[in-house]
């Protein structure tokens, strides 16, 4: 049932659609007529009646047609023989055959332009049925579309219109140009073939019936309760009713309307199908064309257009909702079987992610062990450095200035190794591996560098001697590491400054228990002369010695000036002086090219709260660079700087060969630079060099000649660093030894005149020995005859050791001796308790144990030690010349007295 309803609702829809085509194209006939001819007397939208009446006398056809095709009627039987009437239908009393000639005429000419033609008869009041004006309608709008190629042609093209019945064209399948023009065609004819066959009385009822379902589901569907009578009057054709339709239409919401209409209309046109009589159907389309322009719709096809969609839509809704509950299931189904899926998902991702965190975790843990090891390993490698005393090698690498030179640097690591590409080799062999300390890349900054460098700087502070200094080619960033660039800020200051900040910075945190005093001196060594640069004295004079370590003071260069410092502000301030005081000169290679050795010397003396002190100094050594004399292209004065440069730089390189070949002789008198740094070098301080490199591969070889000179330093020992300090107990032995040294030189006269009284002169010789420690005994302050008399023994006061039962036994060992009879005794145990006592201050006898032979030498010349102990003998202080422990900074002139006796036993 539902499916026939829905074929009547079809066909009702596809008659009414006819009928508004029709009218549609007759308006669009009218309209062209007029636009051709003027005004025609009739209304925009003509009834079929008016149309034909209109067109009846065939003036306006003819007239239409010699318009765009001039001549195609040569005789138009014009309305002029009639002047008093005018063009309208109804005052054109033409007789028969005047208005036949015309239309006859015309449609020859039409005939002639090959369009669709129509029955003269058609024009005869009497004949007219609804639908005989379509092939008019056709002949003018094949006209029409005649004229419109034409003027789109400029008419140099034959216009060969094929307008044939619309039926027939859609048999054929032919002009397939307009696909629109011949649906309408179509629509037209099937439109009239409904109208000529009224349906049956059934069937009209059965459209009745569904009329009104619709129209129910309508006024259901939009809400609207519409007034059921008003429609029913409508649809009977009361005039009254379609007024107030109108006006019911003009005055209500377009959006109800809109949905409203199209059931209007269907009732109507099925209404005019088989009740009302053709005024009734001319005004209900009159009303659609009303409401198709208030809802400013280009076509009346429009609305039924959009009712069918509408409708298509509402179908489509319909299965819609059909399926929806399927579609639902389905969705419902694909949902749960998805969020199934995801869970199992989910939780193999949990179960990845926690396989990932586990081995994550492990794998961290093995990196921190690793790192731990890493660490450990760096310390343990530093402490075993630090017992066997090596020199520590940092590599610096600049930054590259010219970013169009190959770079050389293949490898940084943090373990210290460092790879370099010989850029002519670009394989494997051009790698060279080389191992440092540490290698500071070219993004390190003057904090990183000097965080490195802290701790060894921070044991000045202890006591211990330290030496830093900065060795490369030139321009490769000596300058930069230790004393920071000219302008610089705060930031980038060199180790210099950093250093000596830190070094008040310990004092400070330190003044309740330690007070320290800081000195600094500042010389360098420029053409093989000793310039102290904190003078301003620039002349030739300005020229120092250095001395050995037995000056008065203790300094090897006693003569230069040393200025107390308080603060970081006087460090600048004196290293500023220092800086321009310092020979410096533009090169090709450096604008600011060092061409002397700087060395910044500080002094640091501690004195505990218990009487203990500490001294040590710091050595901070800029070195000149060695430069290749063809590249810096100097010449002159800079040519015989560059000769000094490179000759004690080349010095450096044999002392550093010949320590770590651990030659008997090392050649530290070759040189100012050699003999200032001896101390340093083999002496007992920690030293830590910085090779510079430049990264730039046109100094490759240069870099390798550094990289290579820094590795064999690396491997020299000076053996463990010494610290310098004395506690009160120690002074107080040492006080005493002065003063039983003292009692022995004055006893040792008197002895020997005693014995000289009372023996024979023996024939052999004096021991040396005695005669050399008196000649080696320093000019006391004090006359020993006045020493004599005045000064006690002081009763030792020894520390608790073990020893400390020996001691006490060697204490009244002293007291009685002192006390005996005969002077030759007295001295012998004089000299057997100092060498007790050199023992309890090293705190080791086997320390100061010498072989026979050697003892037996040493009484008799001075000290000769061909390879000495690395461990000093009880100060640590060599004797000159021979030794490589010979000190040149920062030793107390008391200890080289002691020492120089101890080593007479
Ligand atoms: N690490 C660095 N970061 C930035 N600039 C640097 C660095 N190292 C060196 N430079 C710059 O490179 C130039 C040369 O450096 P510097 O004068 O310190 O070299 P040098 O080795 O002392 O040379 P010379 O031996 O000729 O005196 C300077 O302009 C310096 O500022």
């Amino acid at each position: 049932m539902e499916v026939i309803a829905s074929r009547a609702g079809d066909d009702l829809n596809l008659a009414s659609r006819k009928a508004q085509e029709a009218a549609l194209r007759r308006f669009q006939a009218t309209e062209w007529l007029e636009s051709i001819v003027g005004p025609l007397g009739i209304p925009k939208q003509p009834s079929e009646k008016q149309f034909i009446s209109c067109l009846r006398n065939g003036l306006i056809l003819c007239h239409a047609i010699n318009e765009i095709e001039p001549g195609s009627v040569p005789k138009v039987v014009e309305i002029s023989r009639f002047p008093s009437q005018s063009l309208t239908w109804d005052s054109q009393p033409l007789p028969a055959y005047q208005f036949f000639e015309n239309v006859r005429n015309f449609l020859k000419a039409v005939e002639g332009l090959k369009l669709p033609v129509f029955e003269a008869s058609v024009f005869e009041r009497d004949n007219m049925v609804a639908g005989s004006s379509a092939k008019i309608v056709d002949c003018v709008l094949g006209l029409k579309e005649y004229n419109d190629r034409k003027q789109k042609k400029k008419g140099n093209e034959t216009f060969r219109h094929d307008f044939r019945s619309p039926l027939i064209m859609h048999s054929n399948g032919r002009n397939p140009k307009s696909a629109m023009c011949l649906n309408l065609n179509r629509q037209l004819d099937l439109s009239v073939n409904l109208e000529k066959q009224p349906p049956s009385q059934n069937a009209a009822q059965k459209l009745e019936d569904l009329i009104v379902k619709a129209l129910a589901e309508c006024m259901t569907d939009a809400k609207e309760n519409l007034d059921g009578n008003l429609l029913s009057s409508v649809c009977n054709g009361n005039t009254d009713s379609v007024k107030l339709l109108t006006k019911m239409i003009s005055s209500t919401l377009e959006e109800q309307l809109q949905y409203k209409f199209p059931v209007v209309l269907h009732i109507v046109i099925t209404r005019k199908e088989f009740k009302l009589p053709l005024q009734k159907k001319v005004l209900f389309l009159q009303i659609k064309i009303l409401i198709s322009a208030y809802f400013s719709c280009t076509s009346v096809e429009s609305y039924f257009d959009r009712s069918i969609n509408r409708r298509k839509r509402n179908n489509y809704n319909h299965c819609i909702i059909v399926n929806h509950a399927s579609i639902l299931q389905n969705l419902k189904e694909l949902l749960s079987s998805t969020k199934a899926e995801f869970g199992d998902l989910q939780s193999q991702f949990q179960n990845d992610l926690k396989q990932m965190e586990s081995q994550i975790q492990e794998l961290s843990t093995a990196a921190q062990g690793y790192h731990k090891v890493v660490q450990e390993n760096r310390s343990l490698y530093n402490m075993v450095q630090d017992l066997k005393g090596n020199i520590r090698v940092y590599c610096r690498i600049r930054p590259a200035f010219r970013s169009n030179t190959k770079n050389v640097i293949d490898f940084i690591g943090e373990d210290g190794s460092l790879v370099v590409l010989d850029p002519t080799k670009a394989n494997k062999d051009g790698k060279k591996l080389f191992q440092f300390n540490r290698v500071f890349g070219p993004s390190a900054t003057q904090e990183d560098v000097f965080a490195d460098t802290q701790p060894l700087i921070r044991s000045v502070m202890d006591g211990y001697n330290v030496c830093i200094f900065a060795y490369g080619q030139t321009g490769s960033g000596k300058t930069h590491t230790m004393c920071g660039p000219s302008d610089a800020s705060r930031k980038e200051m060199g180790i210099n400054y950093l250093a000596l900040n830190d070094l008040f910075d310990i004092s400070n945190r330190r003044k309740d228990v330690q007070k320290y005093e800081i000195f600094v001196q500042m010389v360098e060594i420029y053409n093989e002369q000793v310039r102290d640069l904190l003078t301003g004295d620039s002349s030739s004079a300005n020229k120092l010695e250095i001395r050995s370590c037995t000056s008065e003071n203790g300094l090897s260069l006693p003569d230069a000036t040393i200025h107390s410092v308080k603060s970081t502000t006087d460090v600048l301030n004196l290293m500023k002086s220092g800086q321009v005081n310092r020979a410096v000169s533009s090169t090709a290679l450096n604008h600011q090219s060092s061409r002397s050795h700087s060395i910044l010397t500080v002094h640091v003396q501690g004195k505990d709260v218990n009487g203990g002190t500490t001294r040590s100094c710091l050595h901070l050594v800029d070195l000149a660079g060695s430069e290749r004399v063809d590249k810096s292209e100097v010449t002159g004065e800079g040519l015989k700087e560059a000769q000094y440069i490179n000759k004690s730089l080349s010095c450096l390189g044999d002392v550093i060969t010949a320590l770590s070949l651990k030659n008997s002789y090392i050649p530290y008198r070759n040189s100012k630079l050699t003999l200032l740094l001896q101390n340093s070098l083999g002496g007992n301080a920690k030293t830590l060099m910085f090779a510079h490199v430049s990264p730039e591969s046109d100094s490759f070889g240069e870099t390798v000649s550094t990289l290579k000179f820094a590795q064999r330093a690396s491997t020299v020992e000076l053996g463990a660093a010494r610290l310098n300090k004395e506690s009160r107990e120690v002074m107080d032995l040492k006080e005493q030894i002065e003063s039983l040294k003292k009692q022995l030189a004055e006893k040792e006269p008197q002895s020997a005149q005693q014995v000289n009284k009372l023996e024979p002169r023996s024939p052999l010789p004096r021991p040396k020995a005695a005669a050399a420690t008196i000649e080696r005994t320093p000019k006391s302050p004090m006359a020993p005859n006045s020493a004599m008399k005045s000064r006690q023994v002081k009763p030792l006061v020894l520390p608790k050791t073990p020893e400390s039962q020996v001691s006490i036994r060697n204490e009244i060992i002293i007291s009685s001796e002192i006390r005996g009879s005969t002077a030759n005794v007295k001295s012998s145990h004089i000299r057997k308790s100092l060498r007790t006592i050199g023992k309890l201050i090293n705190g080791s006898e086997k320390r100061i144990q010498v072989k026979p032979n050697e003892v037996q030498s040493s009484t008799l010349t001075p000290p000769v030690i061909a390879r000495p102990s690395r461990r000093q003998s009880l100060t640590g202080v060599q004797p000159l010349g021979k030794s490589r422990r010979s000190s040149l900074g920062g030793v107390d002139p008391s200890k080289l007295q002691v020492n120089g006796n101890l080593t007479i036993t």
